[in-house]
């Protein structure tokens, strides 16, 4: 946990915090809407032994109380993804809707994407792209599984992506940035997530972070959103990355409440100071949900 001490300024009841980043994450789904509907999935996981409740904010989301869901027939056929809860926030924020054009530029595996899909009612077009050819099988799977018709699935580099490959598309109409990053907010799965982290491991990757949210914002239409999410605590990652954004000046930052507890946006970091509206960006920490960490920002696209 020695990695996270650099945060004691930032995060309120930091010794919750840090008490939660030890504890075991709970296990929680979300109800693919394309398939089946939250009573038939709850009936249906009981008959299997599986005990779920509901989360207040999102009434597709189920914690799991106690057995295994991905080994219940729900979950082979397509009813239900297992999903950690705070990461259903970017989709939901997103509010893409049915018949829209949606770039999700690092979508594998595909959590987040098919999120999407089910919010459009599968009625669209969700470009879902990684660059990592290894990861498209996964993404293509729970496609597959989630019964998904709606997704088109590209390999590029999002920071070189272009509209060529959908004639006809002048502009997205969203578009989701769920950013590769230290991924430290994970600490409750993977004990392991720390190992790396740091200032300059949180340095290196911002450029990739701030060119492909640049890439997003230039490719949706004026008057579009742009969500940009990570699942790390580190604001050169986070606040820094969306500051960048905000200086090119072709988007602002909108405010958004998910229903779930978080604190806002910081505007001061070490040396840096970020734009008064970053308090706008939303900081998710394990002790206010009982969930992993995360960041998310929503733009809307001025230009
Ligand atoms: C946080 S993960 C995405 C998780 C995914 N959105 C989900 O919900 O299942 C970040 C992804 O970004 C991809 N990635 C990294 N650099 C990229 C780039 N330059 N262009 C596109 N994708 C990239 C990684 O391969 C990884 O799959």
């Amino acid at each position: 946990m020695d990695a996270l001490a650099r945060y004691e300024p930032i995060i309120p009841e930091f010794d919750a915090f840090l008490e939660a980043c030890e504890r075991h994450l709970p296990t929680t789904v979300r109800v693919n809407s394309i398939k089946a509907t939250r009573d038939r999935v709850v009936d249906a996981l009981e008959a299997e032994g599986i005990d779920v409740y509901g989360r207040d904010w999102n009434s597709d989301v189920l914690g799991v109380a106690t057995g295994k869901p991905g080994k219940t027939w729900p979950y082979v056929h397509g009813w239900i993804h297992g999903q950690e809860e705070v990461s259903a926030v970017p989709p939901a924020i997103l509010d893409p809707q049915p018949g829209e054009v949606v770039w999700d530029s690092c979508a594998a595996p595909g959590g987040k994407t098919t999120q999407i899909a089910a919010a459009m009612d599968d009625e669209g077009l969700v470009v879902a792209n990684d660059d990592n050819l290894g990861r498209l099988s996964a993404l293509r799977a729970n496609c597959d599984r989630l019964g998904v018709t709606s997704a088109a699935v590209t390999n590029t580099d999002a920071r070189r992506a272009t509209l060529d490959p959908f004639p006809g598309v002048d502009a997205f109409d969203r578009a989701l940035v769920d950013a590769p990053c230290t991924c430290e907010g994970t600490v409750r799965k993977n004990a392991d997530a720390l190992e790396g982290a740091g200032a300059s491991a949180s340095r290196n990757l911002a450029a990739l972070q701030s060119d492909i949210l640049e890439r997003a914002i230039e490719l949706t239409r004026e008057g579009g959103t742009v969500v940009y999410s990570t699942c790390t605590f580190a604001p050169e990652e986070n606040e820094a990355v969306v500051d960048d954004a905000l200086a090119d000046g072709d988007c602002r930052l909108l405010e958004f409440d998910t229903g779930l507890e978080s604190s806002p946006g910081i505007t001061e970091w070490n040396d840096e100071t970020y734009d008064d509206s970053l308090t706008k960006t939303r900081r998710y920490y394990p002790h206010q949900n009982d969930t992993g960490g995360f960041f998310a920002a929503k733009l809307e696209v001025t230009a």
